[in-house]
């Protein structure tokens, strides 16, 4: 059995749409025009204790809203979720004893106490016992630096302080699972690689599971070993980061630098010559399986002073994930009292 396993979850919102006017006001009372926001459709996959997913999609995907249904915030409207042997909705007492959680956008942490209060307040919520608390915060010192500004009131806090101070609040009590919704946003270069290496340590040292929301490729790159892409709700990607640019990349650049120019080349198997210029040639290689032939044969027949392979960056191929299968997320229904 998965660690993680979401077997065909959708979720949707009513909203109402107010209409504008005092005519519309009025029309509103006796026929409210309700709109069905379809924010997850069918979404499955299973995921192993000790993988860090980045669950990734374009503003309004629906990434948040499975987070909040992995987490027990939200129900799905229908479909199944298994977290770890317990159904997170139904089970929140026990399931939140087993999860950190890190939203990007909001605190956990109290506003108006010295940030080292919180840490204490939620040692005892989570029954943590002194000895771990003693140990668990020096580490977090280690690696987060949070001596610097432990005592500082939380609202006097930077972004980057906080941030890092969400984080330990969310793993005091050693959670199995930790999700984080976009947890480097806004955060500077330095503060981002402390995060990055902490989520790392966890990972490795406790086999901590991680599910990761970010817009950040760079989170992406150096955290996840898996990438799940979510467009309009539904699933269009679950493999590595390697695979997805396989499946995108359609060709790869091969640009060398003779020691002198070359007149003439014999033609490359699998290889066409997309521009010359001086010493250099660049060549354009369909499947990334032929650049090392390529390469061996261009090297054994010519003097060559730098070789360098250019693919699609991950950012790009993310954006073409992004760009297939859009469609349209709302129904409206119109409900009148009258009917
Ligand atoms: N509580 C809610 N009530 C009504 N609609 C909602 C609610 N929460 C989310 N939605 C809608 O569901 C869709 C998915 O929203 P969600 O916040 O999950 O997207 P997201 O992928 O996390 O986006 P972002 O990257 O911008 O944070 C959006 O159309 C949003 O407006």
């Amino acid at each position: 059995m998965a660690f993680i396993t979401v077997d065909s979850v959708s979720k949707e919102f009513k909203v109402e749409v107010k209409q504008r006017g005092v005519i519309g006001k009025l029309r509103s009372l006796v026929r409210p025009h309700i709109v069905t926001r379809q924010a997850v459709r069918h979404i499955s996959f299973s995921v192993e204790e000790g993988e860090i997913i980045g669950y990734l999609g374009p503003n309004g995907a629906g990434k948040s809203t499975m987070i909040k249904m992995l987490c027990g915030i939200m129900h799905p409207s229908s479909g199944h979720i298994q977290v770890n042997g317990c159904i997170p909705y139904k089970e929140r007492r026990k399931f939140s004893m087993t999860i950190g959680v890190v939203f990007g956008q909001r605190s956990q942490l109290w506003w108006d106490l010295p940030a080292i209060d919180s840490l204490e307040l939620y040692k005892d919520i989570y029954k943590v016992s002194s000895t771990s608390y003693k140990r668990s915060l020096n580490e977090f010192n280690e690696l987060l630096d949070l001596h610097e500004f432990a005592h500082t009131p939380v609202r006097q806090l930077s972004l980057g302080q906080r941030m890092r101070m969400e984080l330990a609040a969310a793993m005091l009590h050693h959670p199995q699972i930790l999700f984080l919704d976009e947890p480097t946003i806004g955060l500077d270069i330095m503060v981002k690689e402390k995060i990055r290496d902490f989520i790392l340590q966890w990972n490795k040292q406790r086999k901590t599971t991680v599910i990761l929301t970010t817009h950040d490729v760079i989170d992406i790159e150096r955290l996840c070993n898996r990438i799940l892409i979510i467009n309009s709700g539904e699933m269009a990607f679950d493999g590595s980061a390697k695979e997805l640019e396989q499946l995108y990349t359609k060709e790869k650049q091969i640009i060398v630098t003779f020691k002198e120019a070359i007149d003439w080349l014999p033609p490359l198997l699998h290889a066409t010559v997309q521009w010359r210029e001086g010493n250099q040639i660049c060549f354009a290689v369909e499947r990334s399986e032929d650049v090392q032939e390529v390469i061996k044969r261009i090297v054994n027949s010519y003097e060559v002073t730098d070789i360098q392979i250019r693919g699609a960056d991950l950012e790009s191929i993310i954006k073409q994930v992004y760009q297939t299968g859009k469609r349209d997320d709302v129904h409206e229904v119109v409900y009148s009292h009258f009917s």
